[in-house]
């Protein structure tokens, strides 16, 4: 069986598949490897300095400044950069021999096409900004707009199969282990 686990920025899905992983689950974390794939393919490095302009890598690094304003700059380049990269993690995930992923923005790249079970992690919004300030050491504003950015938490909810409340109050082991017991 494939499973997703998603959910919107700040939610705390990485800090869940921890959990999940200290119970023995492999998964494969997209955001790592749109990172790996862009930094390695000279296709999607190509397509990408085409679209973004030359400065979204020096010396072959990919600038993840640049990338991030131009990618909410508009849903237009938001779409342009979706369409190149999202193909490839795609691709990445059916050939990489996991069958668990992580994947913040499941349902608008397709992905949840690709699992059977869905488990949703959520937060209230004012701790998601909190916890991305914090993290990100951006601004409450660069925090509401990548927000605004993903489907709203409420549809992703209703979408999913599972739901792992992580507001800092329920308790996420016996949340994790209750999801472990029906899927792993
Ligand atoms: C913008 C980038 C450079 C920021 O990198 P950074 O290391 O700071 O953050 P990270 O990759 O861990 O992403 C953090 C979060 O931002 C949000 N996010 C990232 N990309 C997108 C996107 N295309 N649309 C909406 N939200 C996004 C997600 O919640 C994600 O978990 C990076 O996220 C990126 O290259 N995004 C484009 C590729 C992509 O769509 N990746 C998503 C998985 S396929
Ligand atoms: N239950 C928790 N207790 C303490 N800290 C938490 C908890 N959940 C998340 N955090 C912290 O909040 C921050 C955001 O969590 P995390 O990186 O897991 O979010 P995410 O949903 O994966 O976000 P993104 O979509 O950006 O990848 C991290 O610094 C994480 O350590």
């Amino acid at each position: 069986m494939k499973v997703a686990v998603t959910g919107g920025i700040g939610s705390g899905k990485s800090y869940v598949c921890r959990l999940f992983e200290k119970r023995g689950v492999a998964i494969y974390d997209c955001d790592r490897a749109a990172k790996r794939i862009m930094a390695t393919s000279e296709e999607l490095q190509a397509a990408l300095t085409e679209i973004i302009g030359k400065n979204v890598y020096f010396n072959g690094v990919l600038q993840k400044a640049v990338l991030a304003s131009y990618l909410l700059e508009s849903e237009e380049h938001a779409h342009k950069i979706n369409s190149i990269v999202h193909p490839a993690v795609a691709d990445d995930f059916i050939h990489s021999g996991y069958t668990w992923m992580e994947c913040a923005i499941l349902y608008s790249s397709g992905f949840d096409k690709l699992v059977d079970r869905v488990v949703c992690v959520t937060a209230p919004l004012e701790t998601r900004v909190n916890r991305i300030i914090k993290r990100d050491g951006i601004s409450r504003e660069k925090a509401l707009e990548w927000i605004a950015r993903q489907m709203p938490q409420e549809e992703v909810m209703s979408r999913s199969d599972f739901i792992i409340e992580n507001d800092g109050i329920q308790n996420l082991e016996i949340q994790v282990d209750r999801v472990c017991a029906s899927l792993v």
